[in-house]
């Protein structure tokens, strides 16, 4: 091998061991038998060679890097579980394959569980009738894990996830936050990189979802932990996620950063100015349409600076009743009025919030800004179709 196709190999392979996951082409079909019907349908049913066919996931691929945080999300029965499993190895795929930092959790189990840590929001892995710390020590014998890692790891847990107040507590006896938080910590007992999380706040208060995305967020950026995290929970998507992939009837229909929906919707940013005293809309705007409630008001963009900077023409304004009818221009809309109050409506894929708040602030002395940026929620719900 010359230098140069080894130092090629060795990019090959570093490159290869950055990449987290692999998914390429999944798809998994469920077959069921078709109910028979009438008379001893229920024995009928099992001879039966009649079967419905859902094709629960539909060629899925993608790469996850090392050290991502990404959200897998979609609307009910989506897929999202059935890729889950796949990527688990607890699904077979019906085609396609997977890897977990280059190895087939399919082929090799062992050696991938060493790796993968996994959480279901609905289902527990800590055994049902004895204390958080007796299943603690069954999963690190499991694993694997040395008696002196297992000291240093569950303090530190504790201190993230406060273990310390049902230690002695059979599972069967834990708040479903005391649970969530039981399970993840026992997921991580054995260091994993690779965190697999399908709903895990779910049914949970406002605390115990702040506490666990706490944790989580530390594991991510101080420890670098790769997360792949299911949630019908947008806020869990926006303050965690880098990175989202939406997936509907099957199939992915988005992956790309957080911010990508919100510019693709374009849902308009609201702008509510308080003035310090009355303000004068523009002669053009005509006060009728105001009246009237919402109404267009094009906004010219100065590119050469700031309105009224030397030799910068001032921003002119027309109304939707077409004074100056200027329609290709970006706009923003006005929304409501109070006698020291404007509230407007901007699509930040049109206007520039500072070239909107330029010509806000020539009506009148502004006061006080306050902006809302559309609802996370509301976009991905337009998303998901
Ligand atoms: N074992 C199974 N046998 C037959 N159909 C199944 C099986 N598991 C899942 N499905 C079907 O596959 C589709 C995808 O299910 P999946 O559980 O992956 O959805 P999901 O996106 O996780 O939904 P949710 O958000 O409701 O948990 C659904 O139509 C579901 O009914």
């Amino acid at each position: 091998m010359t230098d140069s196709a080894a130092g090629q190999a060795s990019h090959e392979s570093s490159r290869r061991t950055e990449t987290a996951i692999e998914a390429v082409a999944l798809c998994k079909s469920f077959k069921t038998p078709v109910a028979a019907k009438g008379r001893f349908s229920g024995i009928r049913s099992m001879f039966s060679r009649e079967y419905t066919v859902k094709e629960a996931v539909t060629d899925i691929g993608f790469t996850v890097e090392k050290g991502d945080f990404v959200g897998y999300i979609g609307p009910n029965g989506a897929g999202k579980s059935t890729t889950i499993k796949m990527l688990t190895g607890i699904l077979h795929p019906s085609s396609g394959s997977v890897k977990l930092a280059g190895i087939d959790p399919h082929r090799d189990r062992t050696k991938c569980a060493s790796k993968l840590g996994v959480v279901f929001g609905q289902r527990s892995q800590l055994w049902w009738d004895l204390p958080v710390k007796d299943s603690y020590d069954i999963l690190a014998h499991m694993y694997g894990v040395e008696e002196k890692d297992k000291l240093r790891r569950l303090p530190q847990f504790d201190e993230l996830l406060a273990l310390g107040e049902f230690w002695d507590t059979p599972v069967r006896k834990l708040s479903l936050g005391q649970r969530m938080r039981a399970d993840i910590a026992a997921a991580m007992l054995h260091d994993p990189d690779l965190l697999f999380l399908d709903e895990p706040t779910i049914g949970l208060d406002v605390n115990a979802k702040r506490n666990i995305r706490g944790f989580l967020k530390i594991l991510n950026e101080e420890f670098g932990k790769t997360i792949l995290l299911t949630t019908h929970d947008m806020d869990d998507i926006e303050q965690l996620c880098r990175r989202v992939m939406v997936i509907g009837g099957g199939q992915l229909t988005y992956d790309g950063t957080i911010e990508g929906p919100r510019r693709e919707i374009g849902l308009p940013t609201e702008i509510k100015i308080t003035y310090q005293g009355r303000y004068e809309l523009p002669d053009e705007w005509n006060a009728e349409d105001a009246a009237q409630g919402p109404a267009d008001l094009f906004v010219r963009v100065d590119e050469a600076g700031p309105a009224g900077a030397a030799g910068g023409e001032p921003p002119t304004l027309s109304s939707a009743s077409g004074v100056i009818g200027r329609a290709e221009l970006p706009r923003m809309r006005i929304v409501s009025r109070g006698e020291r109050t404007l509230t407007v409506e901007v699509n930040r894929q049109e206007v520039r919030t500072m070239d909107a708040l330029r010509e806000l602030g020539r009506w009148g002395e502004i006061d006080d800004v306050e902006m809302r940026e559309p609802d996370f929620e509301e976009i991905i719900r337009r998303v998901y179709g």
